[in-house]
């Protein structure tokens, strides 16, 4: 198994970092277009080997794609992060030509990669990536949603104080912070309804912190968040690899599914060796899905954007 991931900066690097800590790869290679970067990450990301005790080779190249050749899977998180007061959505224009230029590229040394795209705006990105390549949607994949719904069992586990581990929780729709939707009414703990331990004004408290939580971090740290979402990166990864068939909530093509077509957006699918193999129907209700549809109304018309650039 062969795993590329492109972007060597805070995300990339812990998403790498990550990926060889679980041996998800006999090969792991990190490419950024900054010169030395990624080789540099790499060596130090490679001295922990013995350290950590993993078995996984990890080198990095200075935009080489042939170094990237034949690669399983390839993960996508070149471009810009956003500064503090900024949208995602503001990214668009710098990270579009970055997500489009590199999606070429990977795919002409990897044709049979499954892509996972984390730059931002995320939904929109894995709809350029997409099109782009004219790949199967199935190999095609939006990160936004586990870090998402991570982050929504974060803040049910401090309101309810509990284990994160216990909580089942789901994030669908984008990946934005008025587009997200944390589903409270199907979150549980340990199987039983979380409306049960929290009154509904701490649920909706929750479900704001939520929605703003990589607002959050990006005001407190200056730039935007690593850890999280390098991991949920890996996490994506490892079900891929491993074929472990998780269900995730990810960014995928939509052909009618949860009432939406020709977009990619959050829902929750099966992740198995194919990528994403089959779209899970969470029966949403009538306020659910009109949430939904407002989320799929504001990732549109961020689609819509790249046609004129
Ligand atoms: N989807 C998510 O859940 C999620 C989570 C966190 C961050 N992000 C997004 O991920 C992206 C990366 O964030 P970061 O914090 O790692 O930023 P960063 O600035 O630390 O790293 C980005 C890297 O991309 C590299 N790069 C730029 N153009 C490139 C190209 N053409 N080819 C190869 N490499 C190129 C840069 O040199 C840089 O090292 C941002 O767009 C951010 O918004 C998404
Ligand atoms: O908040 C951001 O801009 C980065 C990322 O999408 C996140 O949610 O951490």
């Amino acid at each position: 198994m062969k795993i590329t991931v492109v972007g060597a900066g805070a995300v990339g690097a812990t998403c790498a970092d990550n990926i060889v800590r679980r041996e998800l790869a006999q090969e792991v290679v990190l490419l950024d277009i900054k010169e030395g970067l990624a080789e540099g990450k790499s060596l130090d990301i490679f001295q922990t080997a013995t350290l950590l005790e993993f078995d996984s080779k990890i080198i990095g190249s200075t935009n080489d794609y042939t170094k990237t050749a034949g690669s399983d899977v390839v993960v996508i998180t070149s471009g810009i992060p956003r500064k503090p007061g900024m949208t995602r959505e503001e990214l668009i224009g710098i990270n579009a030509g970055i997500v489009k230029t590199v999606t070429t590229n990977i795919l002409e040394h990897s044709p049979d990669a499954i892509v996972v795209v984390i730059s931002n705006p995320m939904d929109t990105m894995t709809y350029l990536a997409l099109q782009a390549s004219g790949l199967p949607k199935n190999r095609i994949i939006g990160m936004g949603g586990i870090l998402d719904s991570a982050r929504f069992k974060t803040y049910l586990s401090l309101a309810m104080n509990v284990p994160p581990s216990d909580l089942q929780a789901t994030v669908i729709g984008g990946h934005g912070d008025t587009t997200m939707i944390p589903l409270t009414r199907l979150a549980t703990y340990s199987g039983t309804p979380v409306s049960e331990y929290l009154s509904a004004e701490a649920l909706q408290k929750v479900a704001a912190d939520t929605m703003v939580g990589g607002a959050t971090l990006t005001n407190l740290i200056g730039t935007s968040a690593w850890y999280a979402p390098g991991a949920s990166g890996a996490l994506l990864v490892e079900s891929i690899v491993r074929d472990q068939k998780r269900i995730f909530p990810c960014c995928v093509y939509l052909e009618g599914e949860y009432g939406q077509s020709d977009i990619c957006l959050g829902v929750p699918v099966v992740i198995g060796k194919n990528g994403w193999e089959k779209i899970v129907d969470f029966k949403l209700n009538e306020t659910e899905q009109a949430a939904f549809n407002k989320s799929a109304e504001a990732v549109r018309a961020m689609n819509s954007v790249l046609a004129s650039l």
